[in-house]
């Protein structure tokens, strides 16, 4: 069967603006996320990146534009709420700190989707999707009952994704994953988010500052800056562009060595 190119895009957004007050954060976004892909989303800090991925989930209230994520309409308002929450229930967020509860353990974290979402499910049920996602990211199963300050920064990464990963989305947004990780830790994080991304079939839209990452797992890279996307492609196709920041970060000091890195591991 041929999909139609339409059912190819996960999120469409189009003449996005954003702003608080008179600070204009975006100014007419347009970006594509393909279905299945993974999209780096890059851009300097204070550029819009979280308040973009806030617009598309739902926590920023654009000043205009319109974002489509599976083909439903997200910004319309109350008369598409039903079909938008079932959306909602389509991806997994991981915020920049984690932003796991403190109070509660890991198995019971990843339990707080499933608990606003399917309220009557069964605590046996509960109890076994929450020790499968442990598994699913990685950690040891005695990572469960553990708190959030008993775990290394690595490990609370996964209960993090663990949670985002509860109620099997088919949609991934990530926000800086692997700030803060040492770059053995960060490359394992990195594979992590490729498997899954191969074995689930996620479409995952990914904000990082992380050189590395952009080479080891995004299919594109989408740019941010002067308010707007002023680019996405590949990194072979951005690195050509005449566009100074992209310039500044791709073939300066730091994005050659990421180039000179990506190159060896691929002859490992
Ligand atoms: N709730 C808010 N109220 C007022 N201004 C905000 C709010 N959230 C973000 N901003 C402003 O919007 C701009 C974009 O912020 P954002 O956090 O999206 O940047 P970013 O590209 O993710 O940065 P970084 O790479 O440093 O995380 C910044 O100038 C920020 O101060």
């Amino acid at each position: 069967m041929i999909i139609p190119e339409e059912h190819d895009i996960a999120i469409r957004i189009r003449g996005l603006v954003n702003a608080f007050g008179d600070q204009v954060v975006h100014d007419g976004i347009d970006l594509d996320v393909k279905r299945g892909e993974i999209l780096g989303v890059v851009g300097g800090s204070g550029t819009g990146k979280s308040v973009l991925m806030r617009s598309i989930i739902g926590l920023q209230k654009p000043v205009s534009g319109d974002i489509e994520v599976f083909g439903q309409d997200m910004t319309g308002g109350s008369e598409n709420d039903a079909e938008a929450l079932d959306i909602r229930r389509r991806w997994g967020v991981l915020f920049q700190a984690g932003a796991l509860f403190s109070t509660l353990t890991v198995a019971e974290n990843i339990q707080v989707p499933l608990r606003e979402f399917y309220p009557g499910l069964d605590p046996a049920l509960r109890d076994e999707i929450a020790s499968y996602k442990v598994t699913l990211v990685g950690l040891p199963a005695e990572a469960g009952p553990k708190y959030p300050a008993e775990l290394s920064g690595g490990m609370r990464k996964r209960a993090g994704l663990a949670r985002a990963l509860s109620l099997d989305p088919a949609l991934l947004f990530l926000d800086e994953p692997t700030a803060g990780l040492d770059p053995i830790g960060a490359a394992a994080f990195d594979e992590l988010i490729l498997d899954l991304r191969d074995t689930l079939g996620l479409t995952v839209f990914l904000i990082t500052h992380d050189l590395d990452t952009l080479h080891a797992i995004c299919d594109r890279i989408a740019v941010l800056a002067d308010k707007k996307i002023v680019a996405v492609g590949t990194i072979d196709e951005l690195t050509h562009l005449d566009q100074p920041w992209i310039q500044e970060y791709f073939n300066g000091p730091r994005g050659r060595a990421a180039i000179d890195s990506a190159a060896r591991s691929g002859q490992d």
